[in-house]
């Protein structure tokens, strides 16, 4: 897992490492400088384009003329730095690079408050205006600054964080922000990245490891942590030999009315392509043909549309509840027998999240550990309505631990809050997946993996993971805009192969 850090805990790190590696400040800011133009050089190797380094006069600032510099070195033989001083003071860090262009004789056009904003010839803009620094909302100078380099419509590399955007916590809807193509972010990315206010400012963002203390970043403990490969590695298990069926559990998929049968069949395909030993399909009478064309390995227990069939709930290692089981009467109680005759974890989804905001008196019945899932929509109904997504990850933390309960909210990074306060994020998915059925898939593998015994905040993890990597092993190689959810159970067997190598 990567450790994410608010802005707060960054700069704790920065100066730990600079204390204790040691390293002076303005070597450290020279390693950030270096990770970035390497990482420049690669993607833009062509060195007639005219660059422009707009730098403000804190350390982003700092960086950008380091940046600056180094290119020149680089043999890039356009660049021109833009200095903003819009504000009276300068960090030392500044000064000192400032003094180091200076003395390397690349030129500068400085801009005071007020002034006339110059010409730009450039072919590419390197935003160092503000970083990590920022503390409210750009205005004045700062705003018309950035909404001129804006209309400019250039490509904009951003040094760490593009200028304007808040790293972490509530940032504004209509918050201005110098829109980057690309951001270079320094040792992690940020927050605000993985969340989708940052879609409209940011095309994409690499981080650069600058050799921050990684003792110091475990030692914070940060509640939030990116999930990488090697942790599925290590959590995926290969199958023992002389496993059988029932090695893998059986799981029960309660799903699906007469209009929405094709939910319970996704539903099922995902938790039976995830590897349960055996899935059980409780859906409606009229689907049974469906469901035995479609899938015969997956059994069924048939509903009448009036009562709760006789269920021997025991022998069930995991239940997943809810895609496209409608929110009548009958829905209902199927769902509040379920919650009073099972107390192993379970999965909700869909349908089931959405009687459950309608009767909040079935909260107390969920069993500890189970898993919900809701969209941004069905979040902000069982919880209610949210100015943020940052807002939405903190009340996340507080009911996942109210509840005993792992909350997958759905994103393109989705997000985890464990009752234990953990938050994961996902790096897998990819916009082909936006489409019907997809969550339908996601329950099914949620309840496969619980049934094959991984703990909930772990089947949540790999859930998560899996089902995003086969729609990336779908879609990107042949950059398809749609993944129909079928096709992607059926990869599941692979990418977890894969994954388990
Ligand atoms: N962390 C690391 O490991 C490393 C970090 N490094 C680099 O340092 C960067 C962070 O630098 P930083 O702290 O000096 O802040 P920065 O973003 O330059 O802002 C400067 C000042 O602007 C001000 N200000 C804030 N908001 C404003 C607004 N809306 N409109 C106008 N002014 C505003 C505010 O000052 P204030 O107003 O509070 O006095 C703030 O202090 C980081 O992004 C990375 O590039 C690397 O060099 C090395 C390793
Ligand atoms: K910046």
């Amino acid at each position: 897992m990567l450790p994410l850090l608010t802005a707060k805990d960054i700069r704790k790190a920065d100066a730990y490492t600079i204390k204790h590696e040691p390293i002076s400040s303005i070597d450290l800011m020279e390693r950030a400088a270096k990770a970035f133009v390497g990482w420049f050089i690669n993607h833009f190797p062509d060195k007639k384009q005219a660059i422009t380094v707009y730098c403000g006069t804190g350390n982003n600032g700092g960086d950008g003329l380091a940046i600056a510099r180094m290119l020149n070195e680089h043999h890039y033989k356009k660049i021109c730095v833009v200095v903003a001083r819009f504000g009276k003071k300068s960090t030392a860090d500044f000064d000192g690079n400032f003094e180091r262009l200076i003395t390397a004789g690349i030129p500068y056009t400085g801009i005071n408050p007020g002034d006339k904003l110059p010409d730009d010839k450039g072919q590419i803009i390197i935003d160092a205006l503000l970083g990590s620094g920022l503390n409210k909302p750009l205005a004045g100078d700062y705003a018309r600054l950035v909404n001129h380099l804006n209309d400019l419509n250039k490509t904009v590399v951003a040094v760490d964080v593009p200028t304007g955007l808040f790293t972490d916590g509530d940032m504004p809807a209509d918050a201005l922000v110098l829109k980057a193509g690309l951001v270079i972010t320094f040792q992690q990315p940020k927050l605000s990245f993985l969340l989708p206010e940052s879609g409209p400012h940011i095309n994409c963002w690499e981080a650069v490891n600058i050799g921050l203390s990684g003792e110091f970043i475990q030692s914070l403990n940060s509640p939030y942590q990116f999930i990488e490969e090697k942790d599925i590695r290590q959590l995926l298990r290969p199958r023992p030999r002389f496993s059988n069926k029932g090695t893998f559990g059986h799981a029960l998929i309660i799903a699906g009315q007469p209009e929405t049968m094709g939910a319970a069949l996704l539903s099922a395909s995902g938790c039976a392509h995830a590897g349960a030993g055996l899935t059980t399909a409780c859906i409606p009478q009229s689907g049974l043909v469906a469901l035995n064309t479609s899938q015969p390995e997956v059994m069924a227990i048939m509903r009448d549309g009036k009562k709760t069939p006789e269920m021997a709930w025991d022998k069930f290692s995991a239940i997943g509840i809810g895609p496209g089981l409608g929110k009548d009467k009958q829905a209902l109680q199927l769902l509040g027998n379920t919650l009073k005759n099972y107390q192993k974890p379970m999965v909700i989804d869909a349908d089931a999240l959405n009687l459950l905001s309608a009767n909040p008196k079935l909260w107390k019945k969920i069993p500890a550990g189970s898993i919900l899932t809701p969209h941004m929509k069905e979040f902000d109904r069982l919880f209610g309505g949210h100015i943020s997504w940052w807002s939405r990850i903190q009340t996340a933390i507080v009911r996942a631990a109210e509840y005993n309960i792992n909350i997958l909210l759905k994103n393109n990074y989705t997000i985890i809050a464990t009752p234990g306060g953990r938050v994961y994020f996902n790096p897998t998915g990819n916009p082909a997946m936006a489409t019907g059925g997809m969550g339908d898939v996601l329950t099914g593998i949620l309840a496969s993996l619980l049934a094959q015994q991984h703990p909930p905040e772990q089947a949540c993890i790999i859930g998560a993971y899996i089902h995003g990597k086969a729609g990336d092993e779908l879609a990107l190689p042949s950059r398809m805009t749609v993944v129909m959810p079928g096709k992607l159970a059926q990869q599941l067997p692979v990418t977890i192969a894969r994954l388990t190598l």
